[in-house]
């Protein structure tokens, strides 16, 4: 069975994307992937080589201003040079965010990396849960809280540091992971099939 490859580029300015960040790692390498952390704001040829080579890349920002941060557009202006030769097409994609206010408008930032993957012709891998905390038996700590299908939401007041990212925001990074990492396999093994 064939290891997929796992990269996740990110950014986060005061460590609470960081933390999401590695739970996808946790969750992709419990799968069985071979995980690249790449920091988009120091990023090295090397790790641009990573992200050539991987079988998908999962995008991670916080949510500044409505979008992602100044950072992480700057890095995907940078990959416009693939964009030209079309070397990310038919990766698989997925993304993360993390905010402030508990919508803070992060699924704009969600919906930007959405964009980003199909302007590479990459094939963009939802989050695959439905809703938590939705009814009046739910809880504050069900798998995907903040009820976002597109990606992995998080929201973490302004006012705390990295080590009070909320347990169901980690645990449904993880679950992202975990996702990826499976559809990545698949997605080899049929591309073998068929000889894609
Ligand atoms: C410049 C700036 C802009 C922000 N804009 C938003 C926003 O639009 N919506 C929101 O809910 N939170 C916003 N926040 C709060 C961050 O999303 C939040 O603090 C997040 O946890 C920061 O993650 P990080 O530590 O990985 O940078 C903003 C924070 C900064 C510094």
């Amino acid at each position: 069975m064939t290891t997929p490859v796992v990269a996740i580029a990110y950014h986060s300015g005061y460590g609470h994307t960081t933390v999401l960040a590695e739970a996808v790692r946790a969750g992709a390498v419990e799968a069985g992937a071979l995980v690249h952390l790449v920091k988009v704001d120091e990023i090295t040829e090397e790790q641009w080589e990573l992200l050539d080579a991987a079988d998908a890349i999962v995008f991670g920002s916080p949510t500044y201003m409505g979008t992602a941060s100044g950072a992480f557009h700057q890095f995907a202006e940078t990959t416009s040079k693939r964009w030209f030769v079309h070397s990310w097409k038919n990766k698989l994609a997925a993304g993360f965010s993390n905010s402030g206010a508990k919508s803070g408008d992060k699924l704009h930032t969600l919906q930007y990396f959405s964009i980003l993957a199909a302007q590479h012709g990459m094939t963009w891998v939802n989050l695959g849960l439905h809703p938590g905390w939705n009814s009046t038996t739910a809880s504050e700590d069900d798998l995907n809280r903040l009820g976002i299908y597109l990606g992995a939401g998080a929201q973490t007041h302004t006012d705390v540091g990295a080590d009070e990212v909320h347990k169901s925001d980690i645990a449904t990074a993880e679950h992202l992971g975990r996702r990826v990492a499976e559809q990545a396999r698949i997605y080899a093994a049929g591309r073998a099939v068929v000889g894609a």
